[in-house]
């Protein structure tokens, strides 16, 4: 499966010393970044040729604790997106979530105008001119990753159904099946705007390999919903604790051009 596509358990050292084991931590198209909204130029293509994201509502197969986040497994049928900044079409295979200390403001890894969420969700697709997830990773178009902002308000009913999951996946490689229907792309917000630009992943082994598509627009949590994902543990400097801070700071942008619709 895509075990090692997992969100890597931080190496016990946190980000800052990452680049003593994985050197492309200084590389020049790392990510997050804070996407600066006035420097953002706005590309009538990605218009002309709209993101499509077609994903099925039976695609879901597990939610794992990989000791770095939660992770829903997708068995990838029929979860395709296209079209914006992608030349190819990409499969969706997981997706997971960054996010805070309890009730902070800082835990998403993208920033807009210095400004941070308390989460973000990465959909991660890879690209389906590869034979495999294992061969694209480290592609340079390779992976394309949708990021969606939270925000702390009413309760995300379609995120429910996993966010009352996690209390049953409290340790790493704990796992429980998905056994309903689920439709993924009711995470995203309504407004399809979104910046885009060439990255990297967020986590070891940071690969170059990722096309963002952050979404504009935040979608709303519950405050309950947030608390939930501290339902999983991690291993801390101290023993056994809830997990939270999984964040990279923003790396800098080496000159990319950062695109919008
Ligand atoms: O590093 B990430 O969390 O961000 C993008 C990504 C893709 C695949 C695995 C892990 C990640
Ligand atoms: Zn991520």
């Amino acid at each position: 499966s895509f075990g090692f596509l997992q969100v890597a358990s931080p190496v016990p050292q946190g980000p800052n010393k990452w680049h003593e084991q994985f050197p492309i931590a200084k590389g020049q198209r790392q990510s997050p970044i804070d996407i600066v909204t006035s420097n953002a130029k706005v590309d009538k293509a990605l218009s002309d040729n709209p993101l499509k994201v077609s994903y099925s509502n039976n695609c879901c197969q597990s939610v794992t604790n990989t000791g770095a986040s939660f992770q829903v497994v997708v068995d990838g049928a029929g979860t395709e997106i296209s079209g914006g900044p992608l030349d190819s079409t990409y499969k969706l295979v997981q997706f997971h979530a960054h996010w805070g200390p309890l009730g902070g403001d800082e835990g998403s890894e993208h920033t807009v105008d210095g400004v941070t969420y308390p989460a973000e969700l990465h959909l991660v697709h890879w690209n389906q001119k590869y034979k495999d997830v294992g061969e694209a990773v480290d592609k340079p178009d390779g992976l394309a990753v949708i990021g969606v902002f939270f925000s702390r308000g009413k309760e995300h009913a379609g995120f429910k159904p996993i966010s009352d999951l996690f209390a049953k996946v409290p340790r790493k490689a704990d796992k429980v099946d998905i056994s309903f229907n689920y439709d993924p792309a009711c995470l995203l917000p309504a407004r399809r705007d979104y910046w885009t630009y060439l990255g990297s992943l967020t986590t070891p082994p940071l690969f170059e390999s990722v096309t963002w598509i952050v979404m504009k627009d935040p979608v709303e949590v519950s405050a309950e919903q947030l608390a939930a994902l501290r339902n999983l543990l991690w291993e801390t400097p101290s023993g056994e604790g809830q997990m939270c801070n999984n964040y990279r700071p923003p790396q800098p942008l080496q000159g990319r051009l950062v695109r919008s619709t």
